[in-house]
């Protein structure tokens, strides 16, 4: 059983192991997690929160000793990640889509769709991808033997390059864990058995619930920034230098991508609601009207052009502000906290039975939502450190007993921290909020920094913005969302690397480095950029084939719609049992701390 110890030794189980019966009650970080005893899976509390987040454990009280207990398991988790659809309020018939992928010309084509279109153009209900994310370990030989090779598969062996992805891209790359105890396993049943967990393929529908060009579609950006946000909306063009003022932007002044799925479809009326959830009930924001006019660019640069806000609105009051704007489609792109939100607003919608599709698009450069292989603008966030990260590297190293110091952006998870560390190879010592860790005594990170100038005559740290906390004063501090504010793990670590130096009279040279919105403010990389087109178009098709409180995500390689609660009801956080984690502290060379 994999168990993520947290700072303060709360354990995190992974999701599939919640049959391990156990009772915690403790607050972690920013949010107080509750394991429950009847619903067996962290959920996350918040105090100001105005929804209950889902949780139902697919396992909960799993008889193993029951022959079928694996149907069960996968009855339980169809149901679970089954999506929201307008049928389920409503009571309505389909029209044939208005989205073909042939015969598009500068203007939409009605019914322009040619035969082999039809057959192989568009992604069917039943269609499932494989959520789980596992790794193929075999040799080639064996991969033959496995997928079946010559027995008509379509994979030929041109290249080893092209024979692994085309394998891989066959949906059946799963790993065995042979025990419970095998790093980063995540096991269901006591032996590991392999259970198949499928969930919905996303992509456009033949069939859709909207007449195009009645739908009034609403996209916002919510929470704090992230390299991407601009390319999920692209593009959005001014033609006056001039930032905007949203309270009086003319039409077909601004353009944004998701806009173009939409016109595509042939929506005509989409707005931008500024600010977030706040342009919902702030009366001095107004929507920005959007159209398609190909514009260039904007893309090229960081932030949100709609602007992005914390803090929290009454849900009545943003769903009466929606069906006072007669907004059919709501595009959400936000972390954890917005797609909350967005739950709420759907849940809202159907009690007042609105005829409205929210779908989310989760951004965070974090990388802290559930199920996702990443979420847009961790890539870029990455890339972005390893200057700052190489920068204290030159620092420390150019610098007589040198000690650089970075800390980075992740509240409640260590991805960025881990794979910043791993990818600059510069870093001597990597801290998250996952594994905690002691500064002194005799196996603390000032005693193992005293060894490193020893030895080496200079260190680099990685620290997390979230990790150490507990070494720190508990603060009450909320910011307006109702996150807590963190204490600076970065400044105190800095001046304990100081005082402690001074104390044993060794010299240090100690270099602070905090990029924190460095990382985030810039422009998404290709492969992040890449990532949000496809998730923004695959929003519109997912709002056309009629779901709502939804969201969309690359799942085990594949592009997947996941319900809203399922990928919120944790932070997804770093496995200090997983192969990552153990290969960083490899590459790193540090120890324990504790
Ligand atoms: N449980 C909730 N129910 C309803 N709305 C929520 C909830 N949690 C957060 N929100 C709203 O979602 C918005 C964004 O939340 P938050 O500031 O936590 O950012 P986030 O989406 O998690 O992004 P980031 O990854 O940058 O933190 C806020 O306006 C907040 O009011
Ligand atoms: O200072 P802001 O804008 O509230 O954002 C800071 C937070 O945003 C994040 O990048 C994303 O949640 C966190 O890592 C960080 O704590
Ligand atoms: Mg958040």
């Amino acid at each position: 059983m994999a168990f993520a110890s947290l700072p303060n030794g709360v354990g995190l189980i992974n999701l599939g192991q919640s049959h391990l019966h156990k009772e915690l009650n403790e607050c972690f970080n920013v949010k107080c997690l509750r394991f429950g005893t009847s619903k067996k899976r962290l959920t996350r509390d918040r105090p100001s929160s105005s929804i209950v987040v889902r949780a139902v454990a697919p396992n909960s009280d799993i008889d193993f000793s029951d022959p079928d207990w694996k149907q069960r398991y996968q009855e339980e988790f169809e149901k679970r990640f089954s999506l929201p659809h307008l049928r389920d309020v409503f009571d309505l018939t389909p029209i044939p889509t208005t989205f073909f992928l042939k015969n598009r010309g500068s203007q939409v084509v009605e019914d322009a769709s040619s035969t082999e279109e039809k057959k192989y153009g568009y992604v069917n209900d039943d269609d499932r991808a494989l959520l789980r994310k596992e790794l193929l370990s075999v040799n080639p030989d064996q991969i033959t033997e496995l997928y079946g090779l010559n027995e008509g598969n379509s994979c030929l062996v041109q290249s080893f390059g092209y024979f692994m992805s085309c394998i891989f891209s066959k949906e059946r790359n799963v790993i065995k864990f042979s025990s419970p105890t095998s790093a980063g396993a995540e096991c269901i049943d006591p032996n590991c058995s392999w259970v198949e967990q499928w969930v919905h393929r996303a992509g456009p529908r033949q069939q859709i619930y909207f007449e195009p060009g009645k739908v009034k579609a609403g996209i916002l950006t919510c929470g704090g920034l992230c390299p991407g946000l601009n390319d999920v909306i692209r593009q959005l063009h001014t033609r006056s230098k001039k930032s905007i003022n949203f309270a009086e932007v003319p039409a077909k002044f601004v353009d944004f991508e998701i806009v173009l799925t939409l016109e595509i479809y042939g929506v005509k009326n989409i707005v931008g609601i500024p600010y977030g959830y706040r342009g919902f009930f702030d009366k001095g924001l107004h929507e920005v009207p959007l159209s398609r006019q190909v514009v260039q660019n904007i893309n090229l640069s960081g932030g949100s052009l709609l602007g992005v806000s914390r803090g929290n609105g009454e849900v009545s009051d943003i769903v009466d502000s929606i069906q006072a704007r007669r907004i059919d489609m709501l595009f959400i792109l936000g972390g954890n906290g917005t797609h909350a939100g967005a739950n709420a607003i759907h849940e809202e919608c159907r009690k007042r039975k609105l005829k409205i599709c929210v779908v989310g698009v989760p951004k965070t450069i974090d990388n802290d939502i559930l199920l996702m292989d990443k979420t847009f603008g961790f890539d870029t966030a990455v890339e972005e450190a390893q200057r700052a990260i190489n920068s204290a590297y030159i620092e420390a190293h150019s610098a007589y007993h040198g000690i650089g110091l970075v800390k980075l952006m992740g509240r409640n998870s260590g991805f960025i921290a881990m794979h910043a560390t791993l990818s600059s190879g510069q870093i001597d010592v990597c801290l998250i909020p996952e594994v905690p860790f002691k500064l002194d005594g005799p196996y603390g990170l000032l005693k193992h920094l005293e060894h490193l100038i020893e030895n080496k005559g200079s260190a680099v740290v990685c620290v997390a913005e979230g990790a150490g906390q507990d070494l720190l004063e508990k603060s009450n501090a909320r910011d307006l969302s109702g996150n807590v504010v963190f204490g600076d793990i970065g400044v105190h670590i800095q001046q304990k690397i100081k005082k402690h130096f001074k104390e044993i009279n060794v010299h240090a040279d100690v270099k602070y480095i905090d990029p924190t919105y460095m990382i985030r403010a810039v422009r998404a990389n290709a492969s992040d950029a890449i990532l949000c087109t496809v998730l923004g178009q695959n929003a519109v098709h997912g709002a056309f084939a009629g779901f709502s409180g939804i969201t969309v995500g690359i799942c085990n390689t594949h592009y997947v719609y996941l319900p809203i609660p399922e990928v919120i009801s944790s932070a997804r956080s770093v496995d200090p049992n997983s192969r990552m984690w153990h290969r960083c502290m490899t590459s790193t060379g540090q120890p324990d701390f504790l």
